[in-house]
């Protein structure tokens, strides 16, 4: 990852300084420039030695103070825009007319020193990113049918079997398909306690598709094998996996920027011309005042140093890099600075039920044959068609189906499904119908009845039609996640003052589930649109909504939201593109760290801009009534946007506390 040396100058602007000039170079350069400085105003003390000398060595300290500066002028000033640089510049270029070549060059080297320490200090975070990349092995085993042979990850291939030694890092994301034992989730998803892994039987099978494999059978790149040896089905090139696209999505600068950036981009665009015709005007000085030039001069130099908008420039780009590397660590990503500096500051999240606040893994609790069908025709029927679903309500249906008979599988076709109702298909001739109560409208009251009173249990209730006559009732029930009522009580308690259940489950599972996990509000039988006009009417009312999610049938809620937050994104492709905070545990419990991580966040973006404009307001007027010199204004200038670098590395050891 050496290639991202890419620099947020203190103007968010140019290119930095990349390839062989890296910020090593700019400090080297920096300290060149304070030697020849130091040398030139030595021998100007020296008598005998002639002028002309320490003005040589003067104009090497010059070009290696401002190298770097001029440079990013030039870059700015090719887009039309004057930067810090050209200022910078323009006052050391200034005082060296005036023959104060000693000036200008101290100037140049605090200018060049401080931002080289600055440069280095981003690179911190930086590397804290690219330090991911670093997780996942070089190489990896793979069997052939020679032997085992030792290969470079990128030459792995889809359906290679890799071998695992006990205690090292697995090389690609793919399935165990031998061997079982505990992997260390942690580089990955922020899990502290490693998760059991076995194998899953896949010979024969052409084509596994990651995001069907369960969390059992599923291993990642970058992660960390425990004491069993374990062979690994490859199911992702090394440039796709998990890892790789999470390095990929966290570097991403194009990402959403926050308020606070729009802020502090804008303020600057409006805040440089103001600053230079400030110093326009000061530069005059000398005709309305009894001084000389080069005193309005030097003032209006010192002016311009101390007004300039460094520190403020890199106050939130600092901290959202450090924010999000941080996060990145503990298994959660933000997808920019907007993400992160809006979800601490949230008061109202709506969740989705099924695989969120639940497992997402229902049982069968019940068959109930209506109309002569015996409870395995149900069964079997129901089983046949759910085959074609891939609904949790399904997989449990087709499990108990397949623990209870072994008959022939019947022929099924036109399997439709309907969104928030059921499924209808043809088996054998008849058409079937399965789903909720909302699906039919026309049940016997008797049936009816039954049905809801098998829902007022609790149950998720699903009928069952052959040919327009009710065959049976299956009942299904979800489990809450372990995790979920805990982490429900702590968002309570971090301030989270309002939280909703959306659920397409009906209303009395929505209510039981709610019961259970200490949740008050729950919304049931919504179908995916409704799930969407709730979001519409919370975000009425509390101006802010998170909506956290699994991604799969809730995308378009969480887009709607003012925060999309998704779980379990390590293994979902869709999970981890569509949410604007992706948790790649598939656990509740790193919410309430994202919520700490992102307030922390906030509050260090919140110094750094009282800082940075504090230091302002103190400067200017400072120098304006020539209280503060030029150095001084350089030395205050430089400190606070010093300061203000290492005030965000500080979220890079953010811990939360419960
Ligand atoms: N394949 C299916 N078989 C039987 N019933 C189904 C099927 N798909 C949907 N349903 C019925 O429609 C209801 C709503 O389904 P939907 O997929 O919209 O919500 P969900 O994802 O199950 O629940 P939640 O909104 O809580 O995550 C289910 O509770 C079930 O009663
Ligand atoms: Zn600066």
């Amino acid at each position: 990852m050496s290639e991202h040396h890419h620099h947020d100058h203190c103007h968010n602007g140019a290119a930095g300084h990349d390839s062989i000039f890296g910020s090593k170079t700019e400090l080297q350069f920096s300290i060149l420039a304070g030697s020849f400085l130091l040398v030139g105003f030595l021998l100007s003390f020296i008598p005998g030695v002639s002028t002309w000398v320490p003005l040589i060595i003067y104009v090497a300290s010059f070009f290696f103070g401002g190298f770097y500066a001029l440079k990013e002028a030039a870059g700015s000033l090719v887009k039309g825009r004057f930067d810090i640089d050209f200022l910078m510049i323009a006052a050391a270029l200034g005082a060296a007319s005036l023959g104060e070549w000693a000036e200008g060059a101290l100037l140049l080297f605090l200018f060049s020193l401080g931002h080289a320490l600055e440069h280095s200090a981003m690179d911190k975070a930086r590397k804290s990113i690219s330090a991911l990349s670093d997780l996942s092995p070089k190489t990896a085993f793979v069997k052939r049918a020679e032997g085992v042979e030792e290969i470079l990850i990128e030459e792995l291939r889809i359906d290679d079997i890799v071998i695992v030694k006990p205690d090292s890092k697995i090389p690609a994301d793919g399935v165990v398909v031998k061997g079982s034992g505990a992997v260390n989730q942690s580089p990955i998803t922020g899990e502290s306690i490693p998760v059991d892994k076995v194998p899953l039987d896949s010979t024969g099978v052409n084509h596994i598709d990651i995001n069907d494999v369960n969390a059992e059978n599923r291993v990642f790149a970058g992660t960390i094998n425990g004491s069993a040896e374990l062979h690994i089905r490859v199911l992702k090139l090394s440039a796709d996996s998990t890892l790789s696209r999470l390095i990929k999505l966290v570097s991403d600068t194009k990402a959403k920027k926050s308020r606070t950036q729009r802020f502090t981009d804008e303020v600057q665009i409006h805040y440089v011309p103001g600053v230079l015709a400030l110093v326009a005007i000061l530069l005059c000085a000398f005709l309305f005042i009894d001084e000389s030039f080069s005193e309005s001069f030097y003032r209006a130099m010192a002016v311009l140093v101390a007004a300039s908008p460094c520190a403020l420039a890199i106050s939130t780009p600092s901290a959202v890099l450090s924010g999000i590397a941080r996060g990145a660590r503990g298994g959660v990503l933000f997808k920019g600075g907007g993400p992160l500096e809006e979800l601490g500051g949230l008061r109202a999240i709506a969740f989705d039920k099924t695989g969120t606040l639940t497992e997402g893994k229902p049982r069968l609790t019940s068959v109930t044959a209506l109309n002569e069908s015996s409870e395995d025709e149900v069964l079997l029927l129901a089983a046949a068609v759910e085959r074609h679903s891939n609904h949790p309500i399904a997989a449990a249906i087709v499990r108990a189906a397949d623990e209870r008979t072994d008959r022939p599988l019947t022929r099924v076709s036109e399997v439709t499904s309907v969104q928030g109702h059921g499924l209808s298909a043809l088996v054998d001739g008849s058409r079937v119908l399965i789903g909720n109560i909302s699906f039919f409208d026309d049940l016997s009251e008797d049936v009816r009845k039954l049905a809801l009173g098998k829902e007022s249990e609790g149950n998720t209730t699903i009928l069952i039609k052959k040919d327009d006559h009710p065959i049976g009732i299956i009942t299904v029930m979800d489990t809450p996640r372990p995790e979920a009522a805990e982490t429900i009580s702590r968002l309570r308690k971090l301030g989270i003052k309002r939280m909703v259940m959306l659920s397409g489950d009906n209303q009395q599972v929505a209510d039981s589930v709610a019961g259970q996990i200490g949740m008050s509000e729950a919304w049931g039988g919504l179908l995916p649109e409704q799930k969407l006009d709730s979001i519409a009417a919370l975000l009425k009312r509390e101006e802010h909504v998170a909506m956290v999610g699994d991604g799969v049938n809730d995308a378009p809620a969480m887009a709607k939201s003012s925060v999309g937050i998704a779980m379990g994104a390590a293994g979902s492709d869709v999970a981890l593109e569509t949410a604007d905070v992706a948790l790649m545990s598939d656990k509740l419990s790193s919410l309430p760290f994202a919520i700490g991580l992102s307030r922390q966040s906030h509050r260090v973006i919140k110094q750094n801009l009282w800082i940075s404009l504090g230091m302002v307001a103190i400067l200017v007027p400072l120098t304006i009534l020539d209280v503060a010199s030029i150095g001084f204004a350089v030395v205050g200038h430089e400190g606070s946007t010093l300061l203000v670098v290492f005030n965000a590395l500080r979220l890079l050891n953010y811990q939360y506390k419960a």
